[in-house]
């Protein structure tokens, strides 16, 4: 800034204006009018006569230059438009023209968020719609990729013994219920329904255990040798009594009556998924009823297609009956 004395000879104070309260500082400052002229006559290349600080200030400014600077002349025979006013309200009024030539802000902003969200996307869809594209342009908005899958990473696949003990314990798909074994927590099943006697299961898995070679398709196999599995000769007339006898105990074969048929259940008895023990209960009876309770939707012809000892026959029309009854037609 020039120094307060530049200020005190260019706008003088009779200048009717707002300066007059600096134009009063600086003189106030410096010692009177003829320091100031002892200033202004040290920058015109006069000898100076002291040495002023304040004298030595305006020399270092280079955008001053002697021919060009009035204030060294009286001041009645200055021009006060081309004195360059150097006090700070004079720039600040300068700066404030300068504004207020310029045109006003945009409101809002050109580069506000406000602006941006109101102007159409390039995609043509709704701002709402619109993918944060700035946002989406930085790195670090940017969603992170998937983490490669690493086979360490995944948990281990469950052992051959788990898999199948899950399987053992849910109940298949379309098999229906599995029989009640255990005592009955409910009593919302009909008396009929209701199993008489609680089963034991074989092991603890609820699944019984077959010898080896005694599984469903060992059994279907041995079926399709079409080796007879009834143990009689040919078809034979059964009387209830007949029945009673081959109750599977003390050597002796096991039957049981379906639908008026007699099936030998012996050879099938190893091989019965609900176990031997189960399929005794009904040895030498009918077992329809006790049957169709468990598992109605087993077919049991196609079961013990080659195990039919023969058919049903009141008591005294039996086997020996009709072999009399044919030696008498004989
Ligand atoms: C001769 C007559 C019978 C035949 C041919 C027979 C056949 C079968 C067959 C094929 C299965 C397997 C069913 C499946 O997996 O869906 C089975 C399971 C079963 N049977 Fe029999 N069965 C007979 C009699 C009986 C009797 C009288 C009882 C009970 C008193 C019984 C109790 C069971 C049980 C509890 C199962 C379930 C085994 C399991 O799911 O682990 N069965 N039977």
């Amino acid at each position: 800034h020039p120094p307060s004395t530049w200020k005190a000879k260019g706008s003088t104070a009779d200048t009717p204006s707002s300066e007059g309260e600096h134009h009063r500082i600086a003189r106030d400052e410096n010692t009177g009018r003829k320091a100031a002229d002892e200033d202004l006559r040290g920058q015109l290349g006069a000898a100076p006569d002291s040495g002023n600080s304040q004298s030595s200030q305006p020399k270092s400014d280079s955008s001053l230059s002697p021919q060009s600077t009035p204030k060294a002349t009286p001041a009645d025979t200055v021009n006060p438009l081309t004195i360059p006013s150097f006090t700070l309200d004079s720039q600040d009024n300068s700066d404030e023209d300068d504004e207020d030539n310029m045109p006003p802000p945009s409101f809002p902003a050109l580069n506000s968020a406000q602006r941006a969200s109101a102007s159409p996307l390039p995609t043509g869809l709704p701002p709402s719609m619109g993918p944060p594209q700035s946002k989406a342009s930085e790195p670090s908005q940017l969603m992170p990729p998937p983490s490669r899958v690493v086979s360490s990473n995944l948990r281990p696949l469950p052992s051959p013994n788990r898999s199948l003990h899950v399987l053992s314990t849910s109940p298949l798909p379309n098999r229906g219920p599995l029989p009640n074994r255990g005592p009955p927590t409910t009593n919302t099943l009909s008396p009929s329904l209701q199993p008489t006697l609680a089963v034991k299961t074989p092991n603890a898995r609820g699944k019984v255990l077959l010898s080896p070679g005694h599984s469903p398709l060992d059994w279907a196999n041995l079926q399709k040798s079409h080796s007879n599995l009834s143990g009689v000769p040919s078809l034979i007339r059964v009387t209830p009594s007949m029945l009673k006898q081959h109750n599977g105990r003390k050597g002796k074969l096991a039957w049981s009556s379906y639908e008026g048929k007699v099936y030998n259940i012996t050879p099938y008895l190893p091989f019965h998924p609900g176990g031997e023990g189960e399929l005794r209960r009904v040895a030498g009876k009918d077992g329809r009823k006790l049957f169709m309770e468990v598992h109605p939707w087993v077919n049991w012809e196609n079961m013990l297609g080659e195990c039919v000892v023969g058919i049903m026959v009141a008591e005294g029309e039996g086997q020996d009956a009709g072999r009399s009854e044919l030696e008498d037609m004989d």
